[in-house]
């Protein structure tokens, strides 16, 4: 895919003010999922520092901002040899994005409809292409780079 770029936008990653709301994001996420019956089996001993930080850098990339994922763990085939074989279920895949969708807000990033309409896109996309890929015998795309999101059909109305 390739990045959006677009004009005289400020990008989703700088709407949501940066890497530090999206921290709080992802812990408020895998706190959740970790007293979850239903996600914990992911996560045996529950969810990792490395795992928390990991993740955040990717949602950074993706939203617009810095390229750490891809510059220091790995990029795409990383995250994508994470999820092989998890055999996600559409059960879990639901679940982790109701999840994230209420993490957005326990975290308190921007609330409004233009912003979450984007990230809430980008979750629907990523959690469905994320199951597909974990099915046992899936043949995923096997490199690409990581997805950079905008914001799509609605953006911050400029009249
Ligand atoms: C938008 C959707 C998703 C994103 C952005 C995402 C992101 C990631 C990333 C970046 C990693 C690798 C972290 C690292 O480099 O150490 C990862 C690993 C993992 N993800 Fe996801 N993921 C998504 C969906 C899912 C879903 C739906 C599940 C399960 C219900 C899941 C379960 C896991 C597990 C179990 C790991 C491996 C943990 C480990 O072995 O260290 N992910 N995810």
């Amino acid at each position: 895919m390739s990045g959006v770029h677009e004009p005289g936008l400020p990008t989703l990653y700088e709407w949501a003010g940066g890497t530090e709301p999206l921290r709080r994001m992802i812990d408020a996420f895998y706190d959740r999922v970790e007293a979850d019956e239903a996600l914990s089996v992911f996560f045996p001993g529950g969810v990792s520092e490395r795992h928390r930080a990991h993740v955040t850098d990717w949602w950074a990339e993706v939203l617009g901002g810095p390229v750490t994922y891809t510059e220091r763990h790995g990029g795409y085939e990383a995250m994508l040899g994470h999820h092989r074989d998890l055999a996600i279920t559409p059960a879990q895949r639901h679940r982790f994005a109701a999840f994230m969708s209420l993490a957005a807000d326990d975290a308190e990033l921007p609330a409004d409809p233009e912003f979450r309409a984007a990230i809430i896109g980008y979750l629907e996309w990523g959690t469905r292409l994320a199951a597909e890929n974990s099915q046992v015998g899936a043949t995923p795309v096997e490199h690409a780079p990581v997805p950079r999101w905008g914001w799509g059909v609605a953006p911050p109305y400029r009249g």
